[in-house]
């Protein structure tokens, strides 16, 4: 569903903004964002790709949460799921825990990425969703994240990004020497100024905007 009016391409600082004031000033639970974030991005996932099993790979902040959510939604769907987590539900904070907790809840198949797993070996499937890090990371990336992401570039999947593919500053377009290379970028509330930079496109392929529901009377506040 798309919203009106569109937002203009926006900083992450812009946009996490407004995810503030949808929740200081319009009384909006963070968990409420992030259940639309992740519902319209399922439903986005189903349209442009109906069959096939889909894997989810969870950073640990609110991306990964966004991850936990859809894996619901396309569960409801009829889709055969499976998570890939970078740490387990007891370790995440707020919103991303709630998420994880009620995917773990729902039976959802979750493997911790274990430090033994190296490299990591991923679970085969048609779609790769990258649930690793958004707009709260900036590249290079630490940690096993660049590991995991090479791992998903190297299958053979439809890859989808959520919000930002991993890797890429948002705000710059610059990538680091490893970043998510996907088919699909699904982002929330409005397209990221980087998406417009050099050769971003390589990593976002397409980029869909998914509304989070913010009231139209916010939007007019942060529309051109
Ligand atoms: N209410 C909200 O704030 C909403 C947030 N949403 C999602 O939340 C995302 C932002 O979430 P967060 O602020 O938790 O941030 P992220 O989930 O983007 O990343 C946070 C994590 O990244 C790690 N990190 C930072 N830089 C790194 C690097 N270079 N290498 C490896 N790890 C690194 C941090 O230690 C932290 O664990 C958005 O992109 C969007 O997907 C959506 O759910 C919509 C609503
Ligand atoms: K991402």
């Amino acid at each position: 569903m798309n919203q009106v009016p569109p937002l203009p391409p926006m900083t992450c600082d812009q946009v996490r903004e407004i995810d503030q004031v949808a929740m200081k000033q319009f009384q909006i639970p963070g968990i409420v964002l992030m259940e639309n974030a992740g519902r319209g991005a399922a439903e986005c996932i189903d349209q442009i790709a109906p069959d096939g099993s889909v894997l989810i790979l969870c950073g640990k902040g609110n991306n990964g949460g966004d991850g936990f959510t859809i894996a619901r939604h396309l569960q409801l769907a009829g889709r055969e799921v499976t998570i890939v987590a970078m740490a387990p539900a007891d370790e995440l904070h707020g919103d991303a825990a709630i998420q994880a907790k009620i995917a773990e809840a729902s039976g959802i198949e979750i493997q911790i990425l274990q430090e033994s797993d190296e490299p990591p070996q991923l679970p085969a499937a048609d779609i790769i969703v990258d649930g690793l890090l958004g707009t709260g990371a900036k590249p290079p990336l630490r940690g096993r994240y660049a590991e995991v992401v090479e791992a998903a570039n190297a299958a053979s999947a439809i890859q989808f990004a959520l919000d930002i593919p991993t890797g890429m500053n948002g705000d710059t377009g610059e990538t680091g020497a490893t970043t998510f290379v996907a088919d699909h970028t699904l982002t929330f509330a409005a397209p990221k100024v980087g998406f417009e930079k050099r050769d971003a496109v390589r990593f976002t392929g397409e980029v869909h905007v998914i509304s989070i529901g913010v009231p139209l009377k916010l939007l007019r506040q942060f529309s051109a």
